[in-house]
């Protein structure tokens, strides 16, 4: 099937675009349509010879693979979410859009991943440094929504006769990304469960119990506190392959991919929305409380611990969007949210948009007390007493916005860093007067397991604390 216009129709089009450019070296951005093609399983092509790319697979809606940077923002300190919205206005902005006729999904997108605290110094985790928020205008966009695809390339144009090199790029990978998505993908999808290591336990033991004494005398009402385990594979694992596992084990989640290197990615698949702006529409998501599916979610429903935990986060966000000048709707009581083998208590909050930007917003909501605690100041301070390890990009924002204003954030939970054989997991429990150290324990044991569970047993070599 030919989708679109001839090459010299669009290069025509794209001419006359560049034409009215307002600044001397503008970013122009094209796009084609394309047959139907998976931009997870074809994120390898677009990003051959770039070391950074991005996934964001919300399948059955949109699916978004990305590689390269064409406009780069990092920042360590302060007003992290202002700047980083002025860096994504200022670029969608000035980009020369020549496609303005592609739909919703395909338009110019920059893609952003923040870290959990707003840390005055660069984190390393492993051996790399983390920014406390990178925001990305990539190079190669291919998105795909209700069986359309569509191409789009992003690139500094600074002379007429570049114009043609352009568009014939973008012409190239199209061919491309047809023929080799006809190929089969041949990666071994390895569904054999690998049992977690028992050896962050008696730390994170002694850490719940500190927790659980901290909200039962009242010090502090909710904490949630996280675990890392490290784990050295025999191989380095690709993070596509447990992605398009999670795909089927996980629907209704997110999943997601930063690969900020050729050897290091953040990954997960996030049951958690912070916030959706779509045409004049915010959604956000308070999930909290958690059961095994095993007991079908029912116990939740009437589980006092849990109803009162997940209340406090309904109202500390409906709070928030009310101190934002926003008139939110929630409903009464929480319904259940399936997820893999977990089953959440999950209510979504509503409100019409009166002109915050999407990253005020999120710089209002993160980080909710579902992935942190209550009062926040206090949480903080106890996050880094009883944690032993740096959050990163754990349980922080990590999304996108476009040149329409629509956002989506997702909060990074179920997630994974990877770094050649080393892989780390992380996950954590939220703490409220009346919680179970043991309860708690097999909470976090079911979370590490949405990722663990995808790492086949064979590429398992030794578990490290
Ligand atoms: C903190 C995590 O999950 C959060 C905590 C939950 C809970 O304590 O019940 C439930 C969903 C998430 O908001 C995690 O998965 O690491």
């Amino acid at each position: 099937m030919k989708c679109g216009p001839t090459f010299s129709e669009f290069l025509q089009a794209s001419l006359r675009a560049w034409a009215l450019r307002r600044i001397e070296d503008c970013v122009l951005s094209l796009a084609l349509p394309l047959e139907s093609v998976d931009p997870l399983t074809q994120l390898p092509v677009i990003a051959d010879r770039h070391h950074f790319s991005f996934l964001w697979d919300s399948s059955p809606g949109l699916t978004l693979a990305a590689a390269g940077k064409c406009q780069n923002f990092e920042l360590v300190g302060q007003r992290r979410f202002e700047l980083a919205q002025r860096f994504s206005d200022e670029t969608l902005n000035r980009l020369i859009d020549g496609t303005p006729e592609a739909p919703s999904h395909a338009k110019p997108r920059v893609l952003l991943a923040f870290t959990f605290f707003e840390q005055t110094t660069e984190i390393k985790i492993g051996t790399k440094n983390i920014p406390a928020v990178q925001a990305i205008l990539p190079s190669w966009q291919l998105t795909r929504q209700t069986g359309q695809s569509w191409l789009r390339l992003n690139a500094v144009v600074a002379h007429e006769a570049d114009v043609r090199d352009f568009v014939e790029q973008l012409w190239l990978m199209r061919e491309k990304l047809v023929t080799s998505s006809k190929q089969v993908w041949l990666t071994s999808i390895n569904m054999l469960g690998v049992s977690i290591s028992q050896n962050w336990q008696n730390n994170y033991r002694l850490a719940l119990a500190k927790g659980i004494d901290l909200v039962n005398s009242g010090e502090l009402k909710k904490l949630v506190l996280a675990v890392k385990e490290s784990i050295v594979l025999k191989e380095p694992l690709n993070p596509l392959v447990v992605l398009s596992n999670l795909r089927i084990r996980q629907q209704g989640s997110c999943r997601f991919l930063w690969k900020r290197a050729s050897d290091e990615s953040f990954f997960g698949a996030s049951p958690e929305r912070l916030l959706s702006c779509r045409n004049g529409l915010i959604r956000t998501d308070a999930l909290a409380g958690t059961a095994s599916k095993d007991d079908d979610g029912y116990d939740l429903l009437r589980s006092d611990k849990d109803l009162r935990e997940h209340e406090l986060v309904v109202s500390s966000i409906h709070n928030q969007m009310i101190q934002q000048g926003l008139e939110p709707y929630r409903s009464r009581s929480p319904r259940l949210a399936k997820h893999g083998h977990l089953v959440h208590l999950h209510t979504p909050i509503t409100a019409m948009n009166k002109g915050l930007s999407p990253l005020q917003l999120a710089d209002a909501l993160h980080p909710t007390p579902a992935v942190a605690g209550l009062p926040r100041p206090k949480a903080f301070k106890w996050l880094r007493t009883l944690e032993s390890f740096d959050r990163g990009n754990y349980a922080a924002p990590i999304g996108w916005i476009d040149n329409l204003g629509n956002a989506e954030f997702r909060v990074a939970i179920r997630c994974a860093y990877a770094r050649g054989t080393s892989l780390e997991l992380i996950a954590g429990a939220g703490l409220v007067k009346g919680s179970v150290v043991e309860k708690e324990l097999q909470e976090v044991k079911l979370k590490l397991g949405v990722m663990a569970d995808h790492v086949s047993s064979e590429s398992l070599t030794k578990l490290v604390k």
